[in-house]
């Protein structure tokens, strides 16, 4: 319950919320569950809340504790296989001295009736109407398909001959595991010869080659994009402005044993010493493109976030166009659904930077199945490699400033 309101009522993201709203829970088991409960029932809300109005006379208040208890019993029995009477009783303490009559009546009558959730999932208005517009029906159709289980997991080899688990090859560097063990105990993991990454998210360093040469990662933590820069061969420097997430930066870097020099700085108010060959930005951003596995996100990316987020990348994409070298590259990307956040910062960037030109990538760049928008650049959608398990929506441009 503290958990979905953190997410519904405070706008926090479900990870960021999970220490402070488990606090109580001692065991790890416990927390998990909490995190699965709240995690599948963002994923079901407007089919939950369907049923929960099919069953009162009024609409309960959105925030009401009894809509909550409600959503909580009922995503356990109806999408975690959790059995009634054990999912009703966990719930009504909730709501003891309040509304437990209501809450054990609808649920009763809800499960007697025998109701089921669609199998493919309601994608919330706040981005359903967006992506509707942006993209059209039938992406907005994949998404809602893509919201109805957790996606297989990726992963980054740092080799591709290093040691990994067997998985679907994407890219010799690209492994995909569906239904995997958990992470830490997968062959490799303890060796750092991989890490987790949505093949998606791995397109950005991608584009930006091997090295040698001096390579920045703008916004970098919790690294995967500056560990396959490193893996690649380039001199990295990491620049990222909040402590805890470097934290998470530097952990990584520990683990897979590659080099990158690691700067906690705002790229708003710092500067590199001299011009670099390449520069990545993974702009912060609304991060629609990643709500497969987070959720949460469905009801956090109202209009006014993507308006502000737009307005942060201008000013870092300006800020750093910069930084590159006479002919070097610089790789713009964001994990967002939204073309405010892709396409018309593109768009502004050419208009305002008459040095910078689009660097279309080549047959062979791009893992199969993944392809290149006739303007050069890349756009991943909900329903881009749906033969394989899908993958994270991005934007993703190269761009190389002209020679002096
Ligand atoms: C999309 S995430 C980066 C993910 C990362 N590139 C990766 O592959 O693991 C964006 C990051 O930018 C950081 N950030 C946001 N504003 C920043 C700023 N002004 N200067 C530096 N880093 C910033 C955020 O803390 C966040 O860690």
């Amino acid at each position: 319950m503290r958990l979905l309101d953190a997410v519904l009522r405070r706008g926090d993201p479900l990870e960021a919320a999970l220490p402070a709203a488990t606090r109580d829970l001692r065991e790890a088991n416990d927390r998990g569950l909490a995190h699965a409960i709240a995690a599948e029932t963002l994923r079901r809300l407007p089919d939950l809340d369907a049923l929960i109005d099919s069953a009162t006379r009024q609409p309960l208040p959105e925030d009401a504790k009894a809509r909550t208890a409600l959503r909580i019993a009922l995503v356990q029995t109806l999408a975690l296989g959790t059995p009634p009477h054990a999912a009703i009783a966990t719930v009504l303490p909730l709501v003891d001295g309040g509304p437990r009559k209501l809450v054990h009546g609808v649920f009763g009558a809800l499960t007697r009736a025998g109701v089921a959730l669609p199998a493919v999932p309601t994608l919330p208005a706040i981005v359903g109407d967006r992506w509707r517009e942006a993209w059209g029906e039938e992406v907005a159709q994949a998404a809602a398909q893509a919201i109805a289980a957790p996606p297989p997991l990726d992963l980054t080899l740092a080799d591709p001959d290093g040691l990994a688990p067997e998985g679907v090859v994407l890219a010799p560097d690209q492994r995909r595991l569906v239904d995997p063990a958990p992470v830490t105990q997968l062959p490799g993991y303890a060796e750092g010869s991989w890490w987790v990454q949505d093949v998606a998210a791995s397109l950005p360093a991608r584009l930006l080659g091997r090295g040698p040469g001096a390579a920045l990662d703008l916004c970098a933590a919790p690294g995967g994009k500056s560990m396959q820069l490193a893996a690649a061969g380039w001199d990295v420097t990491a620049l990222e402005i909040s402590p805890s997430r470097a934290a998470r930066l530097h952990e990584n870097l520990a683990r897979t044993r590659l080099p990158a020099k690691v700067v906690i700085a705002d790229a708003l108010d710092w500067s590199p010493a001299a011009p670099v060959d390449a520069l990545l930005i993974d702009a912060p951003c609304s991060a629609t493109g990643i709500f497969r596995r987070h959720p949460d996100v469905l009801y956090r990316a109202h209009a006014g976030v993507v308006a502000e987020m737009a307005v942060l990348q201008a000013r870092l994409l300006d800020r750093a166009a910069a930084w590159v070298r006479p002919g070097g590259a610089l790789v713009y990307a964001t994990c967002s659904l939204e073309p405010a956040e892709g396409e018309e910062q593109l768009a502004r960037f050419l208009s305002a930077h008459a040095d910078y030109r689009i660097d279309s990538p080549q047959a062979g760049e791009l893992p199969e199945g993944i392809t290149l928008h006739a303007d050069g650049y890349v756009r991943t959608l909900p329903g881009t490699l749906a033969d394989a398990g899908g993958c994270d929506g991005f934007f993703i441009v190269r761009l190389v400033r002209a020679s002096a």
